[in-house]
């Protein structure tokens, strides 16, 4: 019998993945020969010097590209081999996805941006996703802003309101791209304090692309990234250690 990911703890992974932009001797080799599992409930940062695959990885196990060869499976979903349309309906309901630029739609209010997944996916939530939505808007403090739109809120308000909208339809896994990118230093931690306790409270699985040692520094794992192939695989590290790391593999580099 095939061991599947669920078997193994994991919520996603990939086998043998490589992925190549362009052809001949102008190609890039972005990911070669990559194996690795994402583990359920935890919260995993990628980390890597500039240039070093993130990216990529992230799109790739994301179903927003196409790997050039090896597999990719949400779940025991296997999407490497997936058209568009499927593709499409497997980010609407088994990922979600936190921004550096927050992505939400200007027109629409709190309250929407965060039904957006439902809206999109033709349907109402459940009595049970309504009190989760609910919870989490209470939780994330933005029950007096529910009816307040994108413009009239502050950049980490503007983050939580993302945040809610990835973990509204309790995905399998949250792809957060330097979330903290675009906010002040007391303010992304206050997010990564989010992110950390979704995972450690409600079994929210995540998967963090950053380049800052003090945003990896507050998840639970820490995969390096270099030239395309995993370096390291840690357990929670403080941000000084991950600096050591990351100026190391940099002078490596
Ligand atoms: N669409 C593309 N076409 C060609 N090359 C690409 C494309 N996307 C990425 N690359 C190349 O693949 C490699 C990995 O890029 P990627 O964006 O994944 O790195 P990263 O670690 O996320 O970098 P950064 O921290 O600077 O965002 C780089 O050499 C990059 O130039």
């Amino acid at each position: 019998m095939q061991i599947t990911t669920t078997d193994l703890g994991l919520v996603a992974r990939v086998t043998h993945l490589s992925k190549q932009f362009g052809e001949g001797p102008g190609a890039v080799r972005a990911l070669d020969d990559i194996s690795i599992g994402i583990r359920r409930g935890e919260f995993t940062a990628i980390m890597g010097p500039s240039g070093s695959g993130k990216s990529t990885m992230m799109h790739v196990m994301a179903g927003l590209d196409s790997p050039t060869s090896g597999e990719v499976w949400i779940g025991d979903t296997e999407i490497s081999r997936m058209r568009d349309a499927e593709l499409t309906l497997i980010r609407r309901r088994r990922v979600g996805f936190v921004f550096q630029s927050f992505n939400l739609v200007p027109t629409l209010d709190v309250r929407g941006n965060i039904l957006l997944p439902f809206e999109l996916d033709g349907r109402r939530p459940t009595a049970d996703e309504s009190v989760w939505i609910e919870h989490l808007t209470q939780s994330l403090g933005l029950t007096s802003r529910i009816t307040h739109r994108p413009h009239e809120l502050s950049g980490g308000q503007q983050q939580r309101v993302a945040i809610a909208r990835a973990l509204a339809t309790r995905p399998d896994l949250v792809f957060a791209d330097e979330p903290t990118g675009s906010l002040d230093s007391r303010t992304g931690r206050e997010v990564l304090a989010l992110l950390a306790t979704a995972a450690r409270d409600y079994d929210q699985s995540i998967a963090m692309v950053t380049h800052d040692p003090i945003a990896a520094s507050h998840a639970d794992r820490i995969l390096f990234l270099a030239d395309g192939r995993i370096v390291d695989d840690r357990g929670a590290t403080a941000a000084e250690d991950i600096s050591r790391i990351m100026l190391g593999m940099e002078a490596a580099a």
